[in-house]
């Protein structure tokens, strides 16, 4: 059986492969967007995380007929309202700039003292497997932003994200350690049971 991984974001889909390959959904051949003909994908307009991920697993599903996995993922900081939230991809206006999303933040929060520097990564995981045949997860990872960045492991803003009881960033976990208590290992190991029943078929 294939399961298609809707994402065009190359780190995120190795994160997605990785957690899958680890948690042995076995009997299940994982293709990204890059294995399948291209088709049109719609812009990620929705408000929530839910809505998004689950328009890209359907928008997956229609056009391959693969039973599909999207991720809608972020980071909902505090002291900015649960923002950059469903706009990280492109808080500073240029889609997937890491390095200028997190130089914006990190200025944003220049005057926010430490005890309110709190802040989530938050995934949501859409499952599409037929007409109706769809199931939505979120996952949630607590920790602080920093004040400058650090560590050269994951993406998007894990330089600048202390995870709640550790006392480095993401990106100087390592990748296995990272997907142990991330939103995304988190929210991927919900699905799991509707995968097996997949890998069974
Ligand atoms: O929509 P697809 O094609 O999957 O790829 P994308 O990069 O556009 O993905 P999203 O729309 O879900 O936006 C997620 C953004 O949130 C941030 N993000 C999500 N998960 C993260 C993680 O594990 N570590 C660091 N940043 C993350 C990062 O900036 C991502 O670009
Ligand atoms: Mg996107």
């Amino acid at each position: 059986m294939k399961l298609l991984l809707a994402s065009r974001n190359k780190k995120k889909l190795g994160e997605l492969r990785r957690i899958l390959l680890a948690e042995g959904v076995a009997g299940v051949e994982v293709l990204g967007l890059d294995d399948v003909p291209p088709f049109p994908e719609a812009p990620e307009t929705d408000p929530t995380f839910e809505g998004n991920a689950l328009a890209k697993a359907r928008d997956a599903f229609n056009a391959t007929g693969l039973p599909s996995v999207a991720d809608d993922s972020g980071i909902a900081i505090d002291a900015l309202n649960g923002m950059p939230g469903v706009l990280s991809a492109r808080w500073s206006g240029v889609h997937g700039n890491d390095l200028a999303n997190t130089e914006l933040v990190l200025g944003q929060l220049r005057d926010v003292p430490d005890e309110r520097r709190g802040a989530a990564f938050v995934c949501t995981a859409a499952f599409v497997a037929g007409p109706g045949v769809e199931t939505v997860v979120r996952g949630e990872w607590r920790g602080t932003i920093t004040r400058e960045p650090k560590g050269e492991n994951g993406f998007g803003y894990d330089p600048i994200f202390r995870p709640e009881g550790h006392e480095v960033t993401s990106a100087e976990l390592s990748p296995e350690e990272k997907d142990k208590l991330s939103h995304r290992g988190r929210a991927l190991r919900l699905l799991l049971p509707h995968l097996r029943e997949l890998a069974q078929r």
